[in-house]
């Protein structure tokens, strides 16, 4: 499956992208899995308007999108439910996650969804990015960057084929953000996956195939 889009533009931003060159809005964009796209943008030039558009979330532009031969406008909510489950995962730039609920609740309730990651392994990458002695805390009562990892290994805990990502290491220092980006890296090589990141500058989270600005 790839992910293409043709002559993309959000409504809401479309009188001021008339006036500026960009290599995705208006244009047409190719995805496959296993290549690693890195999407440059600055701050209010349309990075979540995209991921939230590409997920489905928002359907407020002109153009196109399809996931194979499935073109999002048109999609039932079955079949967007389907997508989102078994080829496309999200990190969201505002996480997402459910406040009350544990750190341990906010990850089972997507993993045992498809039960496709063991609770030993979970347990296992809690450790690695440096939260495991949260598992009981609510989210609400994490820190942002504490959220942001566990948002992280929420995103990995599905099949996928396609992950999209807004600025996911925002509230990360370099350190954090190196152990997370290895840990997504190897996961999305084992499933062979596709990885497109939005992000405010350059940066060399990963061995990008290409580069596009916003
Ligand atoms: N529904 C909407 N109606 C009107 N304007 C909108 C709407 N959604 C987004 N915008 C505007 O579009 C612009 C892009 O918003 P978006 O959140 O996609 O930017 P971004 O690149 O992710 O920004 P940041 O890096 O600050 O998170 C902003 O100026 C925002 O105010």
């Amino acid at each position: 499956m790839k992910l293409r889009t043709s002559g993309l533009v959000p409504i809401p931003l479309k009188d001021r992208l008339s006036a500026r060159q960009s290599d995705i809005w208006s244009q047409s964009l190719e995805l496959e899995k296993g290549r690693y796209l890195s999407v440059l943008a600055p701050s209010g030039t349309g990075k979540t308007t995209l991921i939230q558009s590409l997920y489905g979330i928002r359907r407020d532009y002109e153009g196109a999108i399809f996931w194979g031969d499935q073109n999002l406008r048109t999609v039932t909510e079955e079949e967007l439910a389907h997508l989102r489950s078994t080829q496309i995962s999200i990190i969201f730039q505002d996480m997402r996650l459910f406040p009350d609920c544990t750190a341990w609740e906010n990850l089972e309730i997507k993993r045992s969804l498809t039960n496709t990651v063991s609770p030993e392994q979970v347990s296992e990458w809690m450790l690695q990015l440096g939260i495991a002695d949260k598992k009981n805390a609510p989210a609400a009562q994490m820190s942002y960057g504490e959220q942001q990892r566990l948002s992280i290994i929420r995103a990995l805990l599905q099949p996928f084929s396609f992950l999209l990502m807004d600025e996911p290491f925002s509230h990360l220092d370099k350190r954090n953000t190196r152990i997370a980006s290895g840990l997504i890296l190897s996961v999305v090589q084992q499933h062979n996956a596709a990885l497109l990141l939005a992000d405010l500058d350059e940066n060399d989270f990963f061995p990008y195939h290409q580069t596009l600005q916003l």
